[in-house]
């Protein structure tokens, strides 16, 4: 079968001779510490195991579940945010139709996010799309008390039991959260809302090949058995028997963090050539920034959709400080055919292009800004995938994971805490004066009116 390659020569070529080498031990000891338990945060390994632990009967049951949701709602709402969302919107836009918002076809329900974000023009709007309509909820939290979906949460029950019924309600509402605590919890316990449970062991940023990701996959209409096959192979091939040199993870982890140290690259590009990768770019930045960024260190995980974005970030990219490297998901063959028309007038002038697909356009984009870029000072990472499909994004999101905790630990963080997250809150529940918060409350009210 084919698979997902790396290529790394572009970047090699900024780093001094030997460099990447030089790193073996310390990412080989990194893998270890995370294989053996003993590395910072150990008590988050949940995850590094997960897909060949993953059992049919657990798929069967999410799969049952999505089942009859899809069968009830014409809409379901995913409420969560971070963790809690970002994995499942990447892998259902990256699989789904680029307009599948548009359409409403009566298989697949469609898939609506929330809960990400306090937005009341946003929020309003979604509760009169929601007007009429079959919907359901899935209230993700793992600490079942983030504000953001708490309150968005509280909104669509409401609505969704005026509109169908308490006792319909409960059987179109799922949970997933703690097992035990927090307001996502207590509201499941209490209506009997069927749940699952976020282990304990995998933070949120490394759950979507949990029920955080798989339930809404399923519900979109994807087959999670075979994203769980791909992160199995890709669990395989990242293993810690694997030598560094077959081993992409232990490869990527190394080179991005010998740029970082050697080359000065203090901020690394995800790149997509498809408009459908948005937010896998957008799921990454979330496991590399809330893993990396910390004790004053890490990469600065910023993403660019190509060519789009060429056309507003291009000139930075090209000219600007020589402190950046990119890495480019690449998709050899896309799933659809598009061939470019003959015009017998070729007023546009774009006859030389009659008769190919779109995507040899795309890729000669692809392989000039590679060019161009690297000409300019940039080092590139190229990630490629045979295609878009379930199998190919497991792989992508295990080696992802992996590679993460591998690049954390030789960074010499805690890769999987993310305590600079609750500067915010605390600031802002003592704004708003939660019940709790009333020291922090007087003492920031003081230093704003002293600060006016
Ligand atoms: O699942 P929860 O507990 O609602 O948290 C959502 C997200 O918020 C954070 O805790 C940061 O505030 C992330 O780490 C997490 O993914």
């Amino acid at each position: 079968m084919d698979n997902m390659k790396l290529d790394i020569r572009k970047a090699e070529q900024f780093l001094p001779a030997g460099a990447i080498t030089a790193l073996q031990p310390q990412v080989k000891a990194a893998h270890e510490a995370l294989e053996q338990g003993t590395c910072k945060g150990n008590d988050y390994l949940g995850w590094l195991h997960l897909p060949t632990q993953t059992t049919e009967t657990f798929l069967a049951e999410v799969q049952n579940v999505a089942d009859t949701l899809r069968k009830q709602c014409e809409v379901v709402v995913v409420a969560g945010i971070g963790g809690s969302y970002l994995g499942a919107r990447a892998v259902i836009e990256a699989l789904g139709n680029s307009f599948a918002w548009l359409q409403r076809d009566d298989k697949n329900p469609t898939i609506v996010f929330a809960g990400n974000n306090i937005g009341e023009d946003y929020l309003s709007e979604l509760t009169d799309y929601l007007k009429g309509k079959r919907f359901g909820i899935i209230n993700i939290s793992k600490s079942g008390t983030t504000t953001e979906t708490a309150l968005t949460f509280r909104l669509l029950k409401k609505q969704c039991e005026e509109q169908r019924g308490k006792d319909e309600a409960r059987n179109v509402i799922v949970a997933i959260t703690d097992a035990h605590k927090g307001a996502a919890r207590a509201a499941a316990n209490k209506e009997g809302y069927k749940t699952f449970v976020i282990p304990d062991n995998v933070g949120g940023r490394f759950s979507v090949l949990t029920p955080v990701g798989l339930l809404p996959i399923a519900i979109a209409g994807f087959d999670i058995r075979r994203l769980i096959a791909g992160a199995q192979d890709m669990e395989r091939d990242t293993a810690l028997n694997i030598p560094f040199s077959e081993n992409p993870a232990a490869i990527y982890a190394a080179v991005r963090n010998a740029l970082y140290k050697e080359a000065g690259k203090k901020i690394e590009i995800m790149v997509n050539y498809q408009p459908k990768l948005h937010f896998i770019s957008e799921w990454w930045k979330q496991l590399f920034g809330e893993s990396e960024g910390k004790e004053g260190k890490g990469i600065f995980p910023a993403s660019c959709d190509f060519t789009t974005d060429l056309h507003s970030m291009g000139q930075w990219i090209q000219e600007g400080e020589r402190s950046i490297f990119e890495t480019v998901i690449s998709v050899e063959t896309p799933n659809r055919q598009l061939l470019f028309p003959h015009d017998e007038e070729n007023l546009d002038g774009l006859n030389f292009l009659a008769g190919k697909r779109v995507d040899e356009v795309n890729k000669m984009a692809e392989l000039g800004t590679r060019l161009a870029h690297v000409d300019g000072g940039v080092p590139n990472i190229r990630i490629s995938i045979p295609t878009l499909n379930e199998y190919y994004i497991g792989r992508l999101i295990y080696f992802f994971e992996i590679a993460c905790g591998i690049s954390g630990n030789v960074l010499g963080v805690n890769p999987f805490n993310q305590p600079g997250v609750e500067a915010y809150k605390k600031n802002m529940f003592a704004l708003l004066n939660k019940p709790g918060y009333e020291a922090d409350s007087k003492a920031i009210k003081e230093r704003l009116q002293s600060e006016q």
